[in-house]
């Protein structure tokens, strides 16, 4: 099945516009989340995420192994939307984890997916070169690996102030 993977700054639209693709097919939904509620803040806003998307939908978390929660929810008739990468990257970073091989895996996945897949990231590199190296790799890892869900999905949006720009298919 088809990837489609939807670019876009914070608070731009870009989750609300996944959703409404998702919903907008009559396959069995599912939602892999990559964040964490790493405070009350973040856990509020992950249940108000949750009670709007409602029972309709299957969620799964998953900050780290997402191409193994892929492999094993993977199955026609089924849509799956992923989100976000920036904070699987940021995850795989905080692990140590390889990341040229972790990015590979996923990439792979995309054309060999038996379901619909809708891919969520935050578009980071936009801004002035950050002062914290840190925060330089986690551009640098972003920006390559949008490069590679970008080559192989079939359809690439960009979101900002809640519209969308087709950039691919
Ligand atoms: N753990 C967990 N995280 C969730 C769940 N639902 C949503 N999230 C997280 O919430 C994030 C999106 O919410 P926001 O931070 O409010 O929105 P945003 O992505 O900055 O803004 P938009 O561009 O408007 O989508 C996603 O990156 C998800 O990882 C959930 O059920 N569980």
């Amino acid at each position: 099945m088809t990837a489609t993977f939807i670019l876009g700054g914070v608070r731009s639209g870009k989750s609300r516009f996944a959703e409404s693709l998702v919903t907008a097919t009559g396959l069995e939904r599912h939602y892999i989340a990559t964040g964490r509620a790493w405070d009350e803040e973040m856990q509020a806003r992950i249940a108000q995420h949750k009670a709007d998307r409602g029972p309709s939908w299957t969620t799964h978390e998953e900050p780290l192994d997402l191409v193994g929660k892929l492999g094993a929810i993977d199955g026609e008739g089924r849509i799956v939307l992923i989100d976000c990468l920036t904070l699987w990257v940021t995850n795989l970073m905080m692990e140590e984890r390889e990341m040229a091989a972790e990015f590979a895996a996923l990439a792979d996945f995309l054309p060999a997916a038996k379901a619909r897949l809708v891919i969520v990231s935050n578009e980071v590199g936009l801004g002035i070169v950050p002062e914290n190296r840190m925060a330089r790799e986690f551009r640098d890892h972003a920006g390559r690996l949008h490069q590679m869900i970008a080559a192989n999905a079939a359809e690439v949006y960009f979101i900002a102030a809640g519209l969308p720009l087709k950039m691919k298919g």
